[in-house]
């Protein structure tokens, strides 16, 4: 499903400065897997996920997905991460004017699905996800695990194939750090593979696979 062959990503510090982050890199996930992106800090795990949720580009070297050249320019790569992707970035990244509802129906709006529809599946994943009574509520008043919670339905609204969240759990206490887990396990069940960022060794041991990522000598 995922294929990065030969992928090089450095970052232009400036005029004279690189950041190597990865050189001759290469990986493959396939449909319904469940892999945790793990590594020390600043290792290019976020990186990482940004190439493969098409929000970034690598530097040279190729992507392909499900067979096929993931495009490199703005516009189509844009389309590629509509048709395919499911993005969970760090914070939430909720529109705080929004309520609950607006905010998971953001992406059916743009497809321009139609209201009774959209009516329909938003009630539909809050059932699943278990924040139906939050719907007319507003991000700045709910917990990190509620704005979590509202933060995955938003990223499955449109059954992407691929879930990519970055440290989906951080900053949850326990409990709720297991809630959103489940979620994701039962998400992974129902066949959307999940890649995901953590530090926590509770939850990369608990995922199919690890991808460690160990910092480039002379970067
Ligand atoms: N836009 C950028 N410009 C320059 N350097 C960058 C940029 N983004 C990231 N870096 C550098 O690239 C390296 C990898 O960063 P990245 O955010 O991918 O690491 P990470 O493993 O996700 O870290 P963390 O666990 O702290 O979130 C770091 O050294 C970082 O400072």
């Amino acid at each position: 499903m995922i294929m990065l062959k030969d992928i090089r990503k450095e970052y232009k510090i400036n005029a004279k400065n690189k950041k190597k982050v990865f050189e001759n890199f290469n990986l493959e996930i396939s449909r319904g897997d469940f892999v945790a992106v793990v590594g020390k800090s600043g290792v290019g795990k976020s990186t990482l996920l940004n190439i493969l949720s098409g929000l970034d580009t690598p530097t040279s070297g190729e992507y392909y997905f499900d067979g096929e050249k993931v495009p490199k320019t703005n516009l189509a790569l844009a389309e590629f991460r509509r048709k395919n992707i499911g993005m969970i970035v760090q914070n939430f990244a909720l529109i705080e004017e929004w309520n609950v509802f607006e905010n998971i129906a953001l992406p059916l709006k743009y497809r321009k699905v139609p209201k009774r529809e959209i009516e329909k599946q938003v009630q539909e994943i809050a059932g699943k996800l278990g924040i139906q009574e939050l719907l007319r509520k507003y991000p700045q008043t709910l917990s990190g695990g509620e704005n979590q919670r509202v933060a995955i339905a938003r990223a499955v609204i449109v059954k992407p194939s691929i879930l990519i969240a970055d440290e989906p759990t951080a900053s949850l206490d326990s409990e709720n750090k297991m809630n959103v887990f489940e979620i994701l396990e039962n998400l992974n069940e129902e066949g959307i593979s999940i890649i995901l960022a953590t530090h926590d060794k509770e939850i990369y041991e608990k995922c199919k696979r690890t991808i460690p990522l160990a910092e480039l000598q002379h970067a």
